[in-house]
């Protein structure tokens, strides 16, 4: 079983395992990333509410990313939760196992995607680790104790990374006209933080970390590790690199909020590549619903001249669904005919 994780054999191999290499119209150099754009920087420590604002719709709905600085977490507390996660993934594998098995319900995972994705046959070349962490501190007695401070530093991390997804979500609100609260209950009850471990690979130009896709989520936050290009953004057609700016965050639109805004924010599709010589670390913090909510368009972005986009579904339909099928199947499948 320990020999399902990447990190676990990556380092016995000088090529890529043949269940690793992408097809040829899926690998990276295929379609190479554009030179000289980035995605939108925004500055959430700025006076004028409303220039924020207005700057956080615009990269919303036109790029669906952007990164934030002057974010309020402090510097501090990100160093110690990369570190911690680093430190985690660089466990035995056993340890590492035995952390992650404490919840029968399975609201702790260590996986690679040989063992989430089984839609998938070609494999990603990443390990993760992934725990529920909602604000009422349920399903903590299963988080790892190991690395020594991992409990404490990842509570404090979840908690702080609440206050900022609601800040930026209380945005959203505002520019799309929504009640300040929209956001505050079950929409957002149920996050998620995933850290993404990528080892070095030996043959990059034939593999990926994370296959093309949009995320399962209202938004996602994430950290990136310092100085390693590797997530890249689809617009318009082309691969915009994610270039890592020290202790700012990523924020991106989720399919969920895309259906919400009805597809006026864009829950654009990204990938992740790898490199030769570096692992690579990130942490993403996934805001979603509780599963018994019911994802639709809210109405006030319901007009004659925008009717629905997207049948309404339970976020545990759309989970199931997410999970079993291709994305852009799954979005062409919750379209509405336009008749
Ligand atoms: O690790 C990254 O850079 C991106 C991770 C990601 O896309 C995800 O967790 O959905
Ligand atoms: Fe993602």
């Amino acid at each position: 079983m320990d020999q399902m994780l990447v990190s676990s054999w990556f380092n016995l191999h000088s090529s890529v395992p043949l269940s690793y290499v992408q097809p040829p119209e899926g690998r990276p150099n295929q379609h190479p990333v554009a030179t000289g754009k980035s995605i939108p920087v925004i500055d959430l420590g700025e006076h004028v509410r409303a220039e924020t604002l207005q700057k956080v719709l615009k990269a919303s709905e036109e790029y669906g990313f952007f990164q934030v600085i002057n974010h309020g977490v402090p510097v501090d507390l990100i160093e110690d939760t990369l570190n911690i996660f680093k430190e985690f993934h660089a466990m035995p594998a056993k340890e590492k196992m035995s952390e992650c098995s404490k919840d029968p319900n399975g609201s702790c995972k260590l996986y690679a995607s040989r063992e989430i994705n089984k839609k998938d046959v070609i494999q990603f070349w990443k390990d993760t680790l992934r725990h529920a962490c909602p604000a009422s501190g349920e399903f903590m007695e299963y988080w790892p104790q190991k690395p020594a401070r991992y409990r404490e530093i990842v509570r404090e991390y979840t908690q702080e990374l609440r206050k900022l997804g609601m800040k930026i979500l209380e945005l959203i609100s505002e520019g799309l006209r929504l009640t300040p609260d929209f956001f505050n209950g079950v929409l957002t009850e149920n996050p998620t933080v995933l850290a993404h471990h990528y080892p070095p690979c030996p043959e990059p130009s034939l593999t990926l970390g994370a296959p093309k896709h949009r995320d399962p989520t209202i938004i996602t936050i994430l950290l990136q590790d310092k100085e390693i290009n590797a997530l890249q953004v689809l617009r318009n057609g082309e691969w915009i690199g994610v270039e890592p700016i020290p202790n700012a965050f990523v924020v991106n639109i989720g399919l969920l909020l895309q259906i919400i805004s009805n597809g006026r924010l864009v829950g654009a599709e990204h990938r992740v590549v790898t490199n030769s010589t570096a692992a690579r670390t990130t942490v993403a913090y996934f805001i979603s619903p509780s599963n018994k909510t019911i994802i639709e368009a809210a109405k006030i972005c319901i007009t004659s001249a925008n009717p629905p986009k997207y049948k309404a579904i339970s976020f545990e339909d759309f989970r199931r669904d997410f999970l079993t099928k291709d994305t852009a199947f799954l979005e062409a499948e919750l379209r509405q005919s336009q008749l």
